[in-house]
């Protein structure tokens, strides 16, 4: 278990400065590097934009001195503790009970003891975080710790229930918010959550109302939640709770904490909730509360750093091929058709990425990590010139955080401070417009944004599992006396991770990456610059 010192703080907020303040996270790492420690300098850029320099694994670790032939060893046992989760007995003296979390299997303990079909995880099960051993550092998106691109092994802690756990289930109450945007499974969730605390035996289970508002708005009640309340909340979208931006200090939201008597708090949100619930949770320790503050990441942009995807990721990417579709159909119908489609995704272009590869109708795809020029003989307007002439017509996908330099910010904050910004699509659109009509080239432009359509529908098949299991797992991480941590999946696998870890900068799509090269492929677009 961590100690406090073992747990990097990456700036977030601290008791001094406690009440919100504006960010953009910087994206500064990819999926690739995203297990590789930034240097603290390139930690929460404020209000920088997702960049498209990675930074490259041999320049991330430019602290380690490859010449020492333990430097591997030593790299090892600094992840090792970097991913070491807080647990509550790290500052207090706690004695663990057995579990009171089992299947209903009846033949179970009586007859074969050793065999229990309960399957609890030991907390020394680890997953392996990085799978691909590459050759070279020219391979193909690798991702390197030294200039030879040795093998490093980097494990992480498994997730689910322990045979023994902190907390006496009939004595807690749990609670739990949704911050942030929309995003489809929400409400799985919540819902799971519920019924695994009600597996283990918790009968007092709260909602708190739109997001961390609801811990210091005197106007807003906690929301009493049962089985038989969340039953069928999975069947819509949206948050049953309410969602809200913007805060109060965590000073604050601590002491509404102690006020309700919470033990657990589980934190359904993307990077800056989880900023929220890391402070909350140092603040409890502070403390010396025991309380359990447990995450699980929810973006439909998947802009979380070391995991596979986010709940709701698939389901946006499944519902943009309906706007996708309807772009090119309205594109192929007229005369000179050119479609345009904005998709979320502030730091990130994975939605536009995979909707791209998904619908293999785009003709053009552009994302935040990858610049481009409009005008000019390499632009993209040139490139629609060309399709106009050889297919007839053309289909574009833009994530919404693409091309922010071609306009004029504002510098304007969400109550959050996430950046307001330029719409893109917006722009798009009107320059496709004046620049065929300055050459005479007759272009029927038809611009669709479905981008909160797309983030207020019900889960699909796959992100209902992935919602599933992340939370029971969360449930299981409570019990277990961990406390800010936060749940994901990992090469299929799932685990606990401790929030700093995640939230470091938001996960971006590598531009060098197999899969970026694919979404080109599928495009045939060139580079724009
Ligand atoms: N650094 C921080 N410290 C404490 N609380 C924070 C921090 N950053 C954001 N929050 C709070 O977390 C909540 C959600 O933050 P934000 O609006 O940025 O959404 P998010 O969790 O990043 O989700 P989304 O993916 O929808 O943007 C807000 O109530 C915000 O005030
Ligand atoms: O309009 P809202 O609710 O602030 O949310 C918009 C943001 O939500 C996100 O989807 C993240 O959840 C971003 O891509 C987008 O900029
Ligand atoms: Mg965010």
């Amino acid at each position: 278990m961590a100690s406090v010192s073992s747990i990097n703080g990456v700036g977030l907020v601290n008791p001094e400065q406690q009440a919100l303040h504006p960010k953009g996270f910087g994206c500064n790492s990819s999926s690739q590097f995203s297990c590789l420690r930034i240097p603290d300098s390139k930690k929460y850029t404020k209000n920088s934009r997702c960049s498209s320099t990675v930074i490259r694994a041999v320049n991330a670790n430019s602290d380690i001195d490859f010449s020492d032939p333990n430097w591997k060893q030593h790299y090892e046992e600094d992840f090792e503790k970097r991913f070491d989760l807080p647990h509550l007995t790290d500052l207090l003296d706690l004695t663990p009970i057995p579990t009171t979390f089992t299947h209903k299997s009846r033949a179970a303990d009586e007859t074969k003891p050793g065999e229990r079909k309960n399957g609890y995880v030991n907390d020394d099960d680890r997953a392996l975080l990085k799978v691909i051993k590459f050759a070279s550092p020219s391979s193909a998106g690798a991702e390197c710790i030294d200039p030879e691109c040795s093998w490093v092994e980097q494990w992480v802690h498994r997730a689910g229930p322990r045979k023994n756990i902190y907390y006496e289930p009939v004595g807690v109450k749990a609670a739990i918010v949704t911050c942030g945007g929309l995003c489809p499974g929400l409400n799985d969730v919540i819902r799971q959550i519920v019924i695994t605390l009600d597996i283990y035996g918790v009968k007092n289970i709260v909602g708190i109302p739109f997001g961390y508002r609801g811990f210091y708005d005197k106007s807003l009640s906690e929301i009493p939640l049962s089985r038989r309340v969340v039953q069928n909340i999975n069947l819509a979208g949206g948050s049953f709770l309410g969602v809200s931006r913007g805060s109060t200090s965590v000073s604050n939201i601590v002491d509404s904490i102690q006020a309700r008597r919470i033990d657990m708090l589980f934190v359904l949100g993307g990077n800056g909730t989880h900023a929220g619930a890391n402070a909350i949770h140092e603040e409890c320790r502070k403390r010396k509360l025991k309380i359990s503050v447990v995450g699980v990441p929810k973006t439909i942009d998947n802009d979380i750093l070391l995991m596979d995807k986010t709940f709701g990721f698939d389901t946006a990417v499944e519902e943009a091929q309906r706007a996708i579709n309807s772009a090119y159909i309205e594109a192929h119908s007229a005369y000179h058709g050119i479609g345009l489609v904005k998709l979320m995704g502030r730091s990130s272009g994975f939605i536009a990425m995979h909707a791209t590869l998904s619908s293999g109708q785009i003709d053009v795809c552009l994302i935040p990590e990858v610049p481009f020029s409009l005008e000019g003989d390499y632009g993209v307007l040139q490139h629609l010139e060309q399709l106009i002439q050889t297919k007839g017509s053309a289909v574009v996908c833009v994530a919404e955080g693409a091309g922010q330099n071609l306009l004029e910010t504002s510098n304007a904050t969400d109550a959050s401070g996430n950046i307001i910004l330029g719409d893109i699509g917006v722009h798009i659109q009107q320059k496709i417009k004046s620049h065929f009509k300055g050459i005479g080239v007759h272009a029927d432009v038809k611009y669709i944004d479905p981008t909160y359509m797309i983030r207020a529908i019900r889960a699909n098949a796959s992100d209902a599992i992935l919602c599933t299991v992340l939370g029971q797992n969360a449930v299981h991480g409570a019990f277990a006396g961990y406390s800010g941590i936060t749940v994901g999946i990992c090469n299929t696998h799932y685990v606990y991770l401790p929030i700093p870890e995640v939230i470091t900068s938001p996960r971006c799509v590598d531009p060098n990456s197999r899969m970026w090269h694919r979404c080109l492929t599928a495009t045939g677009q060139p580079d724009f610059l």
